[in-house]
């Protein structure tokens, strides 16, 4: 079984127009509200895709209501912590260029921390842990690493979409896959990633410090996927780029279902390039009809 880790969801409200004014009143015409957060975006591709998965995290007030109705609606199954506080919304501005406003996340009182972190003793040696997005500022920016002890004292494997210090803090524990993108590896090091033969030296240092696989994306640009022993690299499909928000999390989502199903590195990279370049390419996260549209233009090679 896979289960995703959202503390902090959202509802993702999107708002189209042509050109912000700023200073100004603008009118929308256009606007979507979906059900968000980096771990929730992977459970709705696991769920579209038919791995069997459970999102956790913490849902309240009328905001995680929200979110709670549409998963459902959605048939993503859920386990989520009430809390009393409400969940985020985060504000997804489509103008001449795409700007996030994400709000900073609830307060997560003790108790409440202690009922989430007690669903962690029922994981098994077959399972695998999805820990994505930011942390509430009210929970200890350690908060992941402690998660994933208990995970890997449960023997279960674990993947991490996070960055900066969280992320290299948590190699030496050896996850089964970290998703950066270019610009985050740039910013692990301190360093400009300008050519291919960087990124790939710098995907590899993350598999030195322990990672199993480095799945590192790039937007329009594609993605390259580092293993001890290989570096792969395919270019991005063309399209029409609707909705950029949650093409890394359906990219994690594609390779980490195909890869519980079938330990297959590449066939796993494969289908996560084709879900992140089939959510670009769709309003909202995308449909299964969508990936397997995109999946026949996606080429690997050895890098
Ligand atoms: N414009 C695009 N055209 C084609 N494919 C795209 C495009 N944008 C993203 N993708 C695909 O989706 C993958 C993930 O996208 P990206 O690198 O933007 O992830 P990210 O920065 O983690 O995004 P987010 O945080 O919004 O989920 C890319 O590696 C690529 O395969
Ligand atoms: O603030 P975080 O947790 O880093 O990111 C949250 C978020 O931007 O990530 C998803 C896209 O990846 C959105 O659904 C959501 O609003």
């Amino acid at each position: 079984m896979i289960y995703t880790v959202t503390l902090n969801p959202s509802i993702d409200y999107v708002v189209q127009l042509p050109e912000l004014k700023l200073g100004e009143v603008n009118r929308l015409k256009t606007t979507y509200k979906f059900p968000g957060g980096k771990g929730i975006n992977v459970s709705r591709i696991l769920s579209q895709l038919g791995h069997q998965n459970q999102a956790w995290g913490f849902l309240g007030g009328l905001t995680g209501k929200f979110v709670s109705q549409q998963l459902t609606k959605l048939g993503v199954a859920n386990r989520f912590t009430p809390i009393a506080d409400d969940t985020r919304i985060n504000v997804k501005l489509k103008a001449e260029q795409e700007t996030e406003l994400n709000a900073a996340g609830p307060q997560i009182t003790p108790a409440e921390k202690q009922a989430f972190v007690e669903q962690f003793e029922h994981l098994t040696a077959t399972d695998i842990v999805i820990f994505s997005g930011s942390v509430p500022s009210s929970l200890p920016q350690s908060f992941y690493f402690d998660l994933i002890q208990k995970v890997k004292e449960r023997g279960a494997e674990y993947a991490v979409d996070t960055t900066g210090e969280a992320l290299l803090k948590t190699l030496v524990t050896k996850p089964l896959v970290v998703k950066p993108n270019n610009h985050e590896l740039a910013d692990l090091f301190d360093v400009e990633l300008s050519s291919l033969e960087a990124i790939k030296t710098y995907g590899r240092k993350l598999v030195q410090m322990g990672a199993q696989h480095v799945m590192i994306s790039m937007a329009g640009d594609g993605g390259m996927l580092v293993t001890k022993d290989h570096c792969y690299r395919s270019a991005a499909p063309k399209g029409t780029v609707q909705n950029s928000v949650g093409a890394g999390d359906s990219m994690l989502a594609g390779f980490t279902g195909t890869y519980a199903a079938t330990h297959d590195p590449v066939a796993s990279f494969r289908y996560g390039l084709a879900c992140g370049s089939a959510t670009a390419f769709s309003a909202d996260i995308a449909t299964k009809k969508k990936i397997e549209e995109v999946l026949p233009q996606i080429k690997i090679e050895e890098f």
